[in-house]
């Protein structure tokens, strides 16, 4: 079983992750995960706090060599900012005309500070913030080298922002070329259109949210079980999606059409020629909780940025009167950052379910079962 932890507040020393679980032999390409740190950081519409971070990855241990050897691995990202928020961090809550009172809706500030019996709110807003998201992508950038092993793979691309959306069919050489643009749309027109709206929307000191699509591709049949509830993949899928800051929705499929249409249009036919297809993919490669063999297509949907220039209406927790939400550094739009934690998300959770699936505590072992899967595959 693959597991892992992450720890660290927003501005903080930095981030901590502990992979558990991880085959020995599986080469760590450092490179590799520290281009995937800097697609996350990318994307128009993100605030200053970005021009401050240069996320790298330290690995303090379990690797040998570029080798990981069977141990857990511990890695590292720096916060840059910490120098900044040093003296803030360290008298957290103790000098009063810092202390946050007034939350901000949509934010973790109003129900977090009551849970945790909080009087000042930064004490939320620093674990709630997505900031922790960069760590999550070192951690998928690792199950992506798991899964280079079995020749899968995993795209996104921005489907839209605001009211600003691409509803056309893509194919995955399209899809591939998302990282070229500074939206991750693929149609240049839309992202002039999206650029000036992010524009706009920042100079009235609002935010907005959008829509992205995940794809992975070369999945194996059989990844998943329908034998219970927690087993299902494409719920495995959602939870994993659900679960990143200001996701508020997760589509499998054409799940949305097809809840409108006939089921002699929605199911996907199977045909056989020296081996099994279909001709569409509704169901998003996912039947019965169980993988297969299309491509997994995944969408989520962002709302937009709680932290608002010309902030909405609250309540100070400390005089109960009313008063405008606590300002906060922000961005205005992070929906193509998102659409990479969202690929690192899917990759994990494949990941995850190939160790279920071929077992196994070298990469050696793992191809070994999963080439004889593969085989057996062939005769059915
Ligand atoms: C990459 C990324 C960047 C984000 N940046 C901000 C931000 O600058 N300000 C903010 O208020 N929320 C930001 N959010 C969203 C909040 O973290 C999120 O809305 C909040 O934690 C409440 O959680 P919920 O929206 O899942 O309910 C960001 C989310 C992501 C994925
Ligand atoms: C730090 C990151 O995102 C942050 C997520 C975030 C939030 O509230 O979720 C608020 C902002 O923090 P700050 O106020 O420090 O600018 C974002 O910049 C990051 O993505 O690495």
């Amino acid at each position: 079983m693959l597991r892992y932890l992450n720890a660290g507040e927003s501005h903080g020393k930095g981030l901590m992750g502990i992979i558990e679980g991880l085959p020995s032999n599986l080469y760590i390409d450092i490179k590799f995960i520290n281009n995937e740190l800097k697609r996350r950081q990318r994307g128009y519409g993100r605030g200053k706090r970005m021009d401050i971070e240069k996320d790298n990855i330290d690995i303090l241990a379990g690797v040998r060599g570029s080798y990981t050897i069977g141990s857990p691995l511990s890695l590292y990202i720096e916060n840059k900012d910490y120098e900044n928020w040093e003296e803030k961090m360290k008298s957290i809550g103790k000098i009063d005309e810092e202390i946050i009172t007034k939350p901000r809706p949509g934010h973790g500030d109003f129900a977090g500070a009551i849970k945790y019996r909080q009087n000042d709110i930064r004490n939320i807003l620093e674990r709630a913030s997505a900031r922790e998201t960069a760590m999550r992508v070192a951690v998928g950038a690792i199950a992506k080298l798991i899964l280079k092993e079995f020749n899968i793979e995993v795209y996104s691309y921005v489907t839209g922002i605001g009211d600003i959306e691409d509803s056309k069919e893509h194919s995955l050489e399209e899809i591939a070329e998302a990282d070229n643009s500074s939206i991750r749309v693929l149609d240049k027109e839309m992202e002039d259109r999206i650029i000036k709206k992010i524009d706009e929307c920042k100079l009235k000191g609002d935010t907005l949210g959008g829509s992205f699509k995940v794809v992975a591709k070369n999945i194996p049949i059989g990844l998943g079980s329908y034998s219970h509830w927690d087993r299902k993949l494409d719920g495995k899928l959602a939870q994993g999606l659900m679960s990143l800051q200001g996701i508020k929705a997760v589509e499998i499929g054409e799940a949305i059409i097809s809840a409108k249409n006939f089921g002699s249009t929605v199911h996907d036919q199977l045909y056989y020629d020296d081996g099994y297809y279909r001709e569409t993919n509704n169901a998003g490669g996912i039947e019965a909780g169980i993988s297969n063999g299309e491509n997994i297509e995944l969408k989520g949907y962002m709302k937009p940025i709680p932290s608002l220039r010309i902030p909405l209406k609250s309540i100070d927790m400390k005089t109960k009167e009313e008063f405008l939400a606590h300002k906060e550094r922000a961005d205005v739009c992070a929906v193509p950052s998102a659409s990479i934690v969202a690929e690192s998300t899917l990759a994990w959770i494949i990941a995850s379910e190939i160790i279920i699936k071929f077992g196994g505590d070298s990469i050696e072992e793992m191809k070994f079962n999963y080439d004889k899967y593969s085989n057996y595959i062939k005769t059915r």
